[in-house]
């Protein structure tokens, strides 16, 4: 995992931009859903998108890891860095019949080409990741065999095995009980700790509160930004959801 440690002192805000987005409008062939959003993601903390249902949340996400391109503004990241993104739904991919090995192993396609051999660094990074997400006794079972929760854990350790320093997720508490969600909060504050920026679109206000940083979208604008004591206000979150 990448590497250039944040202080641990210094504000989130403070800290130099990983991805700076300016005047950002994006949107689907038939409908446009983001809207002149200028915001920064922190370098090294996490950042919590935040906001009701089709507000936008997603499709921020798929601007940041590239697979949707803006329509209008700009997104500046680091070139050469290729983002490792957890989308909410599964991929095609997903339909194959692939152990959870194979799988986690997939995340290292974006340095090494598919269906390439692994490298010996490839597979402590698979070995690894698996660790971390407490799924190595599944290491042999089939995807498609797996909980809904020890599913979402395979996904969020292929994205791991990439080792990127930017790390989106859609919702990885979706479909795991309480503890799991608390055990990959922690995974997500550790990794930010370690110099990853971590970007994850939630609904647990909870996980929001504990993110260093939070995006606030209404209708796909950006309707407050900065860490949850000032974004996740009473005002704020009452005007978010009882007039959208
Ligand atoms: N592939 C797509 N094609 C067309 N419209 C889409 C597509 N994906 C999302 N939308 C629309 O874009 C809008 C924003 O959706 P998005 O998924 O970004 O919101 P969200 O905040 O992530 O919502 P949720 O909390 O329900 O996941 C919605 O109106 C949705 O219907």
């Amino acid at each position: 995992m990448a590497t250039t440690p944040a202080s641990a002192t210094t504000a989130p805000a403070a800290r130099p931009a990983r991805v700076e987005i300016t005047g950002l409008h994006a949107g689907y062939a038939r409908r446009s859903v983001l809207h002149d959003v200028t915001a920064t993601v922190p370098t090294g903390a996490t950042t919590a998108l935040v906001g009701p249902n089709g507000s936008g949340k997603s499709t921020l996400l798929s601007v940041l890891a590239g697979v949707l391109r803006p329509t209008a503004g700009t997104v500046r990241q680091p070139e050469g860095t290729r983002p490792a993104f957890v989308p909410q739904r599964g991929t095609a991919a997903e339909a194959l019949p692939l152990t959870v090995r194979r799988t986690v192993a997939m995340g290292r396609w974006a340095e090494r080409g598919p269906w390439r051999r692994l490298t010996r660094t490839d597979h402590a990074a698979v070995e690894a990741a698996m660790d971390r997400l407490d799924i190595g006794d599944l290491a042999d079972r089939q995807l498609a065999e797996l909980s809904g929760g020890q599913h979402r854990r395979a996904l969020i350790a292929q994205a791991l095995a990439q080792r990127s320093d930017l790390l989106l997720l859609d919702e990885p508490g979706t479909g795991l009980d309480a503890d799991a969600r608390a055990g990959i909060d922690d995974l997500l504050r550790d990794l930010a700790a370690e110099g990853v920026t971590v970007v994850q679109a939630t609904h647990d206000l909870a996980a929001a509160r504990r993110a260093d940083h939070v995006l606030l979208l209404r209708g796909g604008r950006l309707h407050a930004a900065g860490p949850p004591r000032t974004a996740l206000t009473a005002d704020t979150l009452t005007a978010l959801w009882l007039t959208d």
